[in-house]
């Protein structure tokens, strides 16, 4: 099974090549598209922490100087990453008017950001490279329109028969997630990567503690009764202490029978684990390998 990483957002964070070395990582998804279109026409925008040279589209929040990312999407790619485009994150503003934007938003990222020489009347952030799908990290606003965005991109991944992308995301582990229940209910995820982190009523430190509030059986049935039953669950967790709130933080000892059990007892749903976030995981360095390479370690056995 799989680690995936969240990158884009890290202090101080290296290039992204740099994740794509570890051999430890098998998703990056790239964060974050953080401004929503909030009518058809409007562009969004993008935020990747210290990897871009600050220029934008003229009037727009959208990144047009991202070099390092655009140099290293190709090195990732040859090393078999899979790279997805991250929508939302910690600070975005995410709100979807109605089916028309929620279209008009899917369409402008796929030619955008999917396959390039499909429509030149939209900017290529990334020049040609392409990514492998769309990751929503929505954490504000409620959860209109994402299915339809899923829907739309879903029919655009269709005129690409012989090419596979994906579709993520990543609630917060409270159920029902009011960003992204209606999404996953009604529209096709491969990955759902849950927030077990920062809300104290499901996170996975409940596990340790033995209280039965971690709550990965709620979600894996939510998934078997979801639109895509096949979609992979995955156990998103912190990778360091100060990576997320205080005291959500696992040691790999703590992650490891927490893991097993759970990978055991569902080995169709269980996807791996995701980490928030990468530059985090290899600032933790624990018996000489960092957190990401434990977490790959534990899903080995
Ligand atoms: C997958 N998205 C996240 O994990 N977002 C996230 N961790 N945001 C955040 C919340 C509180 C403190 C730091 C980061």
């Amino acid at each position: 099974s799989n680690v995936a990483v969240y990158y884009g957002q890290g202090a101080y964070q290296p290039r992204l090549s740099h994740f794509c070395q570890e051999t430890s990582l098998d998703i990056i998804n790239i964060g974050f598209i953080n401004v929503f279109p909030k009518a058809v026409g409007d562009w969004p925008g993008s935020n990747f922490g210290n990897q871009c040279d600050g220029n934008v589209y003229e009037d727009t929040e959208l990144l047009s100087g991202c070099h390092q990312i655009i140099d290293d999407i190709p090195i990732c790619k040859e090393l078999g990453k899979t790279v997805m485009l991250s929508l939302g994150g910690e600070t975005a503003y995410e709100d979807i008017p109605n089916d028309e934007v929620a279209e008009w938003f899917a369409d402008f990222l796929w030619y955008s950001f999917g396959p390039p020489g499909q429509n030149d009347t939209f900017p290529r952030p990334f020049l040609d490279n392409q990514v492998d799908g769309f990751d929503f990290d929505i954490e504000h606003n409620g959860g209109n329109g994402y299915a339809t965005m899923i829907k739309r991109l879903r029919s655009h991944y269709a005129d690409f028969p012989d090419e596979t992308f994906y579709i993520s995301g990543a609630p917060q582990c409270q159920l029902p997630d009011l960003q992204l229940s209606d999404a996953i209910a009604n529209s096709d995820f491969d990955f759902i990567w849950v927030q077990w982190y920062n809300t104290g009523s499901c996170s996975a430190t409940n596990f340790l503690e033995g209280n039965g509030d971690f709550n990965f059986v709620e979600w894996a049935a939510k998934i078997q009764a979801s639109a895509n039953p096949d979609a992979k669950l995955f156990i998103g967790l912190p990778a360091s202490e100060k990576a997320a709130v205080d005291g959500f933080y696992m040691s790999p000892e703590e992650v490891y029978p927490l893991v097993d059990f759970y990978m055991n007892l569902y080995p169709d749903t269980f996807g791996g684990i995701m980490l928030w976030e990468a530059t985090a995981s290899d600032n933790n360095t624990i018996d000489g390998h960092n957190y990401a390479q434990h977490m790959k370690h534990i899903l080995r056995e």
